[in-house]
């Protein structure tokens, strides 16, 4: 069964999509624990849209936040303090993506961070890694503090456009798993996920 972890490099790097690929690939379960931000929409909203087969099950986030900041802040901001202990992973038998919120140093209360929900569930983390000048930096030191903290890395994620000199580098330089890529799309819908998800069914063998 595969219980994945989804990190970034950082805020915006893709983890939604990745998620939806992902949760489309396994027909997986999903659950985002801290939504940061209701507005437009939310990541478990987003995927949901995206993702078409029927046996997904879409968990409640544990806190909805309403301000669009670090999930510290934006609990802070409505006089709430996050609790390691507040969080259970959702009781299912299927494969389950679990989103987290910006990077894997994210703060959700001062001493609790992004990677210790991580931790505490067990979970095999894959790393979105979206391609932008300053990347190469962002994802190794991603890799360092997973592989500090014991975490194993199923899969790294290059997003954007293909750039050879920064994704060799990085994975001769830590040899983790490389999953598919995925390139920078005009549109991203149901048929995009849908079309990646397959690709993703290989690299997992199924
Ligand atoms: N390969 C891609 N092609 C086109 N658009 C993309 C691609 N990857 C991400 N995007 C778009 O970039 C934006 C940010 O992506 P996404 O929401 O997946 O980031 P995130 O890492 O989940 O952010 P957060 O930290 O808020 O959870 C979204 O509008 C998404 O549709
Ligand atoms: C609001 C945003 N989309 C995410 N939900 C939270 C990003 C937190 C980033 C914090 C930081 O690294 O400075
Ligand atoms: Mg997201």
């Amino acid at each position: 069964m595969e219980r994945l972890f989804i990190t970034g490099i950082g805020t915006d790097v893709g983890k939604t999509l990745v998620s939806a690929i992902l949760t489309e690939a396994l027909q997986a379960d999903y659950w985002k624990p801290v939504q940061a931000g209701l507005e437009p929409t939310t990541d478990a909203a987003t995927v949901r849209s995206l993702v078409q087969n029927p046996v997904s099950k879409f968990w409640p986030e544990r806190y909805r936040l309403q301000m669009p900041a670090s999930p510290h802040a934006a609990a802070a901001a409505e006089g709430l303090e996050l609790h390691a202990s507040d969080f259970e992973l959702p009781a299912t038998n299927n494969h389950l993506i679990v989103e987290g919120a910006g990077g894997l140093l994210v703060p959700l209360a001062p001493g609790l961070l992004i990677a210790d929900l991580a931790l505490q569930f067990q979970l095999d983390v894959v790393v979105v890694s979206r391609n932008y000048l300053g990347s190469i930096n962002h994802t190794l030191l991603t890799l360092e503090a997973l592989q500090a903290r014991g975490l194993r890395v199923r899969g790294l994620v290059f997003n954007g456009d293909p750039t050879p000199a920064t994704e060799d580098f990085i994975s001769q330089h830590t040899n983790v798993p490389l999953m598919p890529r995925l390139r920078l799309e005009p549109e991203v819908s149901a048929t995009v996920v849908r079309g990646y998800a397959a690709t993703f069914r290989a690299w997992f063998g199924l």
